[in-house]
């Protein structure tokens, strides 16, 4: 099960062993983190990523085993969006010479990048950006500038302390007409000494949701008062800007703008399957450690995992994870494919891309975050301890189900993808990829489902044809009643919350599907196959109703624990006292209770101040 998890044999190896590598460096340690002030916890990060940098130089790491030596370190910081949104930013909107130059410094460290797009007063709309990026053909630059509050720039990780340089998206003018959103390269410190560059105002947005979690990361907040950069620091893949200061636009499509989203949101669907499969761990174990109640008559305790209730609550997530991990696998490939297919000048692919990436980030990650919440509850009152480990990872995944795209916005961009579909249907057109089923509409309008049983639930066929029907039943049905509204947009507005639900169903069909096409693959293993049939099976069933789910779940119980130690996670990793591989929950409690800084004195620090005149002072009172 660890090799259909990983992926491979190969991939399990190289997991492992960064694993190890991260959980016996002190450097990395963890257990403490949630207790550290703001500024402990931003120069633990700065040390922990230069340490991280010292090893991967030192022990010639490629870039998968950097990419999972910093998964281990399980602590946000700059690197990442230094490495997963500056870098691929200039390499999807930079030419070959800006490349060069800038990814030479970058690769290096030499200089540290964030992606500046976000601002105070628009997230989502990114048309609607204010930066403005005004060409000057007397001196050949461009004067970036924030003309309003609303335009600070407001989020960008890494932004606040510690970048030298960002890629900023700002509204282009030259010759006095507004061009709209561009990326433009801006240095932002000095490489000497760090402070701000001239008419640069940078700082820290400030706190964020729950203990140690984000909070390591400086997301920041910047002004821009004329700042002058080169014409060449605009990213001019995909338009440029002439010595006269003529707007060139280029022949590939303008949404290539949006290409840096489109990666990173695919990598989030991967990191909801891992977020997700830790919150399980730790519910899954703990359940199978955590008694509760005995027989009335008088027989030993129960195993908390072994109620029904908890059963029905936590193993959807058990099947979840397993499917937002083949997904995940598969996406990853898509994307590989549309990469390829770009370079070679076809842009057929990229509207489906954007539609399954956008679609696939929004439904695994709100799953996620609720699963999160709900194993806390799963695990009773200790879940609701830091040591628990449940805490910081809900706040760390939390803000998933907004960054890069708030969910719902991104479901609706999923909606209008499937109601172009429905008219390219109506009109003739066969669907390709994701939406080929809609192409079969006569049959999936009518069908009845021939699901009796919980075995029909095992037979991939008809889980197929109930999701089909259900997604273009209510693709269908938006489409008709949109064209009953006065016009397009007022109809799409109107009907929005019904679009959002044929949206989730559409992206609920494609994991399924893809859920379905791993077990086609030869899977080793003697019972694997069959364990990820039933989970299989739960995760379609648990969508659609619950009540034929008890059998399935009984026959899941008895490997739930091995289900989820194949998820192959060290302790330092999944940070949780209840999850503990060994079981030896109640005495990791019990020490990690002692680390409090509360318990460094036995007398608290405010007793002389506070409590004492209190308590005295109502001493005096009652003997008045
Ligand atoms: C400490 C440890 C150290 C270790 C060191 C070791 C070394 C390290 C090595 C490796 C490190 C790796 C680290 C890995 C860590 C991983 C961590 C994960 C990181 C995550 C970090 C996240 C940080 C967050 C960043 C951000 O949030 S950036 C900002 C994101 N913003 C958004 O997403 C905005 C959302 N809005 C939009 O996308 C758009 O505005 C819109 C909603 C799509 C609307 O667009 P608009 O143009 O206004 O309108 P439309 O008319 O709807 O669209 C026009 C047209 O375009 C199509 N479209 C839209 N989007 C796209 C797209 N993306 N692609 C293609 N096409 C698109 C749309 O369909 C329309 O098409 P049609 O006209 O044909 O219909
Ligand atoms: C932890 C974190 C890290 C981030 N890192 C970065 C970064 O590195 N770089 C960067 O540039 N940005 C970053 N961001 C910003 C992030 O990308 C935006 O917050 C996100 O895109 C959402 O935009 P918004 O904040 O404007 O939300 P809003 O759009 O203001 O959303 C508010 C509400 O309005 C609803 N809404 C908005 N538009 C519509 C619509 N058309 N139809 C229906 N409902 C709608 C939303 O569903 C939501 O409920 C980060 C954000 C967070 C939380």
């Amino acid at each position: 099960m660890k090799v259909a998890w990983a992926g491979s044999r190969h991939a399990v190896e190289v997991a492992d062993r960064m694993a190890c590598l991260v959980a016996s460096d002190p450097v990395f340690r963890k257990d403490t983190r949630t207790m550290l002030s703001r500024k402990e916890l931003f120069k633990d990060t700065l040390k922990k990523a230069a340490h991280a940098w010292k090893r991967t130089v030192e022990l010639h790491l490629t870039e998968e085993e950097a990419n999972l030596l910093r998964l281990y370190i399980d602590q946000p910081g700059y690197v990442d969006l230094h490495w997963v949104m500056f870098v691929p930013a200039i390499k999807g909107q930079g030419t070959e010479e800006q490349q060069k130059k800038w990814l030479t410094m970058a690769y290096k460290f030499q200089i540290i990048g964030t992606y500046a797009q976000t601002e105070l007063g628009h997230g989502s709309n990114v048309q609607g950006l204010e930066t403005t990026a005004t060409f000057d053909p007397s001196t050949d630059e461009f004067i970036m500038h924030s003309p309003t509050l609303t335009s600070s720039k407001w989020w960008p990780g890494g932004l606040g302390k510690t970048s030298t340089h960002a890629v900023v998206y700002a509204r282009l003018i030259t010759e006095g007409k507004d061009y709209g959103i561009h990326g433009f390269i801006m240095q932002l410190r000095s490489l000497d000494d760090h402070s701000p560059l001239p008419g640069i105002t940078i700082g820290d947005i400030g706190g964020k949701f729950g203990s140690g979690a984000y909070n390591s990361m400086d997301n920041g907040v910047m002004r821009l008062d004329h700042v002058r950069i080169p014409r060449d620091q605009m990213l001019m893949r995909l338009a440029q800007v002439t010595r006269e200061g003529k707007y060139v636009h280029s022949d590939v499509p303008k949404q290539l703008l949006y290409g840096t989203m489109v990666y990173v949101r695919q990598t989030i669907v991967a990191d909801a399957s891992r977020a997700l499969s830790r919150a399980v761990c730790i519910a899954v174990r703990y359940g199978a450690i955590r008694k509760q109640f005995g027989s009335k008559a008088g027989g030993p305790e129960t195993q908390v995992l072994n109620y029904k209730t908890q059963q029905s609550r936590l193993f959807p997530f058990l099947a979840s994870a397993y499917a937002f991990r083949f997904v995940g696998q598969w996406l990853k490939w898509l994307y590989t494919d549309v990469t390829q297919k770009l370079e070679s000048k076809d842009f057929s692919t990229l509207p489906e891309a954007h539609a399954c990436t956008a679609g696939l980030k929004s439904v695994t990650t709100s799953a996620t975050a609720d699963a999160i919440e709900e194993c806390q509850k799963l695990c009773g009152g200790h879940g609701y301890l830091n040591s628990s480990g449940l805490p910081e990872l809900f706040a760390v995944n939390l803000p998933a189900c907004t960054y890069e795209g708030d969910n719902v916005v991104l479901l609706l961009q999923v909606a209008r993808f499937l109601m172009k579909t429905v008219s390219q249907v109506a009109s003739g057109k066969q669907p390709v990829g994701t939406t080929a089923y809609m192409g079969n509409i006569q049959h999936l309008m009518q069908c009845k489902s021939v699901v009796n049983t919980v075995e029909d639930w095992l037979n991939p066929a008809a889980i197929k044809e109930v999701f089909e029907a259900r997604a273009l039943r209510m693709a269908v049905n938006c489409a008709q009643n949109i064209s009953k509204a006065p016009s397009q947009e007022e109809g799409f507005s109107e009907l929005s919350p019904d679009l959002v639900e044929a949206a989730v169903a559409h992206v609920q069909l494609i994991i399924v599907t893809k859920f379905i096409e791993k077990l086609q693959e030869d899977i080793l293993g003697h019972g694997v196959k069959e364990q990820l049939q039933k989970l299989c099976g739960i995760y379609a069933l648990h969508l659609i109703h619950n009540e034929r789910l008890g059998k399935l779940y009984a026959q899941v119980r008895p490997n739930a624990v091995a289900l989820v130690d194949a998820f192959d996670y060290t302790d330092h990793y999944l940070g949780s006292a209840l999850g503990r591989y060994d079981g030896d929950v109640y005495s990791a409690l019990y020490k990690e209770a002692w680390k409090d800084p509360l318990n460094e004195t036995v007398v608290p620090d405010g007793y002389q101040e506070h409590l004492r005149p209190l308590l005295k002072q109502q001493l005096k009172l009652s003997r008045l």
